[in-house]
């Protein structure tokens, strides 16, 4: 099997090569099955992630959070650790030291039993393994916050067979890829 490091290198370079591809209607339809869904509606907090380019645009669902629900965005520490903030408008964001829109401020939160965690990643598997940016913030994160559900989002290309694993690494519940829920 392939490592998880040469994965990831090769879909970086990918996630390159599509940058001028449009993907708003895929984004679209996930975005509008996630916000009709239970998962979503039952969840009073949301703790989203913010859209870069190669990664599933849910700007839709953080206007819809906002006003509807509470929404929380990472913020990620240089010691590899990342909170949630509180977020109540999305043109108070900075662009962090990753190259990520983040909270400058508001109140951090925890997740409970009704949070839904919209978790990023370059790709995932059917069987719900994840592989992210390797930093690893969000399997520290989620190994410490275990009672959200978490719900991975992502492209269609962004699906592969078999992701090598890690002890350390934390599947997500659900997966939401191309407006369907796996
Ligand atoms: N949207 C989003 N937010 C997130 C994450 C994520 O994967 N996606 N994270 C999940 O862990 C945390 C931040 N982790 C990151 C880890 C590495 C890089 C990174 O390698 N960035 C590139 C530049 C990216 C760009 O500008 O396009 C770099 O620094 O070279 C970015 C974020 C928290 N917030
Ligand atoms: N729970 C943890 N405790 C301590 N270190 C961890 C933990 N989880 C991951 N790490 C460290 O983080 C690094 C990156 O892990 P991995 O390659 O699995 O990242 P990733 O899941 O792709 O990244 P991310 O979660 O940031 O999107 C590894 O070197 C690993 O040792």
């Amino acid at each position: 099997m392939q490592s998880k490091e040469s994965l990831r290198t090769q879909l970086i370079t990918q996630e390159k090569v599509l940058r001028g591809t449009d993907f708003s209607r895929e984004d679209l339809a996930s975005c509008n099955a996630l916000l009709s869904s239970t998962l979503y509606t039952d969840a009073d907090w949301v703790f989203a992630y913010y859209p870069i380019t190669s990664e599933v645009d849910i700007k839709a669902v953080l206007h819809d959070a906002i006003a509807h629900k509470h929404l929380a965005l990472p913020v990620s520490e240089m010691d590899g650790t990342m909170t949630f903030r509180e977020v109540t408008r999305l043109d108070q964001l900075h662009r962090g030291s990753l190259g990520i829109t983040e909270p400058r401020e508001g109140n951090t939160v925890v997740p409970t039993a009704r949070t839904l965690i919209l978790v990023p990643g370059v790709a995932f598997s059917m069987q719900k393994d994840r592989i992210g940016r390797g930093k690893g913030y969000y399997d520290r994160y989620l190994q410490k916050h275990r009672e959200a559900f978490t719900l991975g989002i992502c492209r269609s290309h962004q699906i592969i067979k078999k992701i090598p694993t890690d002890q350390w690494d934390i599947q997500v519940n659900a997966l939401l890829c191309g407006g369907a829920f796996f």
